[in-house]
């Protein structure tokens, strides 16, 4: 059965709470789905079905292109694409459909072999160049599940003349030059398409389509057939997630006999100001976590800033039901024993001398940006960080401990680079979630939320939209306002869901006040 699973850039709520969460295979999973699948069908089923199941595509998303171009490679996807053209030829589609293929016959698999001589029988053309103008479509069909490696030579020079073509492109499977594992790009040439551009994934979806550089490639939409086998009795890599509405909103409504001390609490801890951090002010950060954990539903919000009380800001304006308290006051009075901690939001260097009382007395944390450079490279194997100690010590009496951190906050923790922790982003929060012992979201485009011995969640909503300052401590904002709000349960997967939820999301919230001019920025998000 053929599905729509993410539609143009950005994902209504609607659409992507119906859908998801969806389960996520990678090449080995899939492969042993297919073979399982493939002794149980009569030979070549699978193929006929992925092959029609692509030319039926092509024909309702570009139903007046003439010139079809099937880009096909030497493996079993450019065998699915030399099915679909042998397919769109016998329905008498278009006026002209060419093959350009780049395989060998005689290392052809017997699926891949089969489908060139349907194609030959049908009667399609043969070209051996890439085309000099813009065909009406182009069926993608080069490398699919089976690409582990950088590309190169003819390839290579495939791929660059695809990312370039300005026609509507379907992918088959997978974009070429997408791992379909990690999410990595393979090849020296654009990742943005210059052209309109769908992507069918087949049997499975898979994580590589959903995170690091799967969406730019995949293009506007990704659909998904099943090719009329049932592959959710296996075990996924990973899941799919949906925003999941907001319960706690939900709730809220409901009752009745509610106070503001039933709603939880939620202390940001950061946005200092420039006159005690040597001119650089942070304010803004911890504002916007505020407003969005207020936003959120908690019931009272605080903002500590690490600051003497002089250069400490007394009211937000626009929400001024912020409390202002300095980090000593808040120590103080006792709040992070009884308030969700966001920790980290715009406080500068200033944090690291409360950092380890906020590990130690706060049971739900929340650490985002400068607390997460405190940490420095606590996340590398065999560290004795004093900080690894006690977030360990923090799972050991089984409170929660949430870790956001952007690639660059990844790179650091992990001691890494930036391009290390992006072409292997699943691994990479794994990596961070082990080692911590703690709930990592790992952001950017195709979030990744984990934590020790769960399945990742890839967030599904999101875009560009969100790479604007600030977009971050909002989520650290919700995060903290779902975490106080959190009723404890023996099954901590729950937990991970609700969390994946709360970036899913965010990840829709540009969409909900963007304007057809003006980009949305952080303060859109967190009014
Ligand atoms: N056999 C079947 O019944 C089915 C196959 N399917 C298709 O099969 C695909 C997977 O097929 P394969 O495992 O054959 O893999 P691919 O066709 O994705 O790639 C393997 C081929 O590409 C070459 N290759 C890999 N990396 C390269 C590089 N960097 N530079 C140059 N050449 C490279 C390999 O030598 C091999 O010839 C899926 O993506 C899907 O499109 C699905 O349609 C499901 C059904
Ligand atoms: N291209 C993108 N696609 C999807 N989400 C993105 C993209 N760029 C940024 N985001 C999201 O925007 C937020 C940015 O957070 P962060 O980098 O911490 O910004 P800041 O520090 O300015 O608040 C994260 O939730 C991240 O996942």
């Amino acid at each position: 059965m053929l599905r729509l699973v993410l539609p143009l850039n950005g994902v209504p709520d609607s659409i992507a709470a119906a859908q998801a969460p969806r389960p996520l295979y990678g090449a080995a999973a899939t492969r042993r789905l297919e073979q399982k699948f493939a002794a149980a069908l009569p030979p070549h089923t699978l193929m006929d079905r992925a092959g029609t199941a692509v030319a039926r595509l092509a024909r309702a998303w570009q139903p007046h292109a003439r010139r079809i171009h099937v880009l096909a490679g030497g493996g079993n996807n450019g065998g699915d694409g030399l099915l679909a053209a042998a397919r769109l030829r016998q329905a008498g589609f278009g006026e002209r459909i060419e093959v350009r293929w780049l395989g060998q016959e005689e290392r052809l698999p017997a699926d891949a072999r089969w489908a060139l001589a349907q194609a030959r029988a049908a009667g399609v053309a043969f070209v051996e160049e890439a085309p000099q103008d813009a065909p009406d479509l182009v069926i993608d069909a080069l490398l699919g599940a089976g690409l582990h490696r950088p590309l190169e030579g003819e390839m290579l020079a495939a791929l660059r003349w695809l990312q370039t073509c300005p026609s509507p492109t379907l992918c088959v499977d997978l974009p070429s030059g997408l791992d379909a594992d990690l999410g990595h790009w393979w090849a020296d040439a654009p990742v943005q398409p210059a052209g309109p551009r769908i992507t069918l994934a087949l049997l499975t979806l898979k994580p590589g389509l959903f995170t690091g550089a799967g969406r730019a490639a995949a293009g506007e939409a990704i659909w998904c057939d099943d090719l009329d086998v049932d592959v959710c009795a296996a075990l996924p890599d990973a899941w799919l997630v949906g925003p999941d509405g907001w319960p706690h909103r939900d709730r809220l409504r409901a009752d009745h006999a509610s106070h503001k001390g039933r709603r939880g609490d939620v202390l940001i801890i950061g946005g200092v100001p420039a006159a005690a951090h040597h001119g650089i002010g942070m304010t803004g950060a911890a504002l916007l976590a505020g407003r969005a954990a207020l936003r959120a539903g908690a019931g009272r919000v605080w903002v500590a800033v690490p600051a003497p009380p002089s250069s400490t800001p007394a009211f937000d304006p626009a929400q001024p039901a912020l409390m202002w308290r300095t980090v000593e006051a808040a120590l103080a009075e006792g709040l992070p024993q009884r308030a969700t901690v966001v920790a980290g939001c715009g406080a500068g260097s200033a944090l690291v001398p409360v950092l380890g009382a906020l590990m130690q007395q706060t049971p739900r944390l929340v650490l985002d940006a400068d607390a997460l450079n405190a940490l420095g490279a606590a996340a590398v194997p065999g560290s004795n960080s004093p900080w690894l100690a006690a977030l360990r010590d923090r799972a050991a009496r089984g409170w929660i401990t949430v870790l956001t951190p952007h690639p660059l906050e990844a790179a650091r923790l992990l001691d890494a680079q930036v391009a290390d922790v992006q072409r292997a982003r699943l691994q990479a929060a794994e990596q961070l979630a082990q080692r911590t012992e703690a709930i990592v979201v790992l952001k950017g485009s195709g979030t990744v939320v984990t934590m020790p011995g769960a399945l990742p969640r890839i967030v599904a909503s999101g875009s560009g939209w969100l790479a604007t300052a600030g977009s971050g401590d909002v989520l650290a904002g919700l995060l903290g306002a779902r975490l106080a709000a959190w009723t404890p349960v023996e099954d901590m997967s729950a937990l991970l869901d609700a969390v994946a939820a709360t970036a899913a999301l965010h990840g829709t919230l540009p969409a909900a006040s963007s304007s057809p001019i003006w980009a949305p920025t952080a303060a859109d998000l967190a009014p």
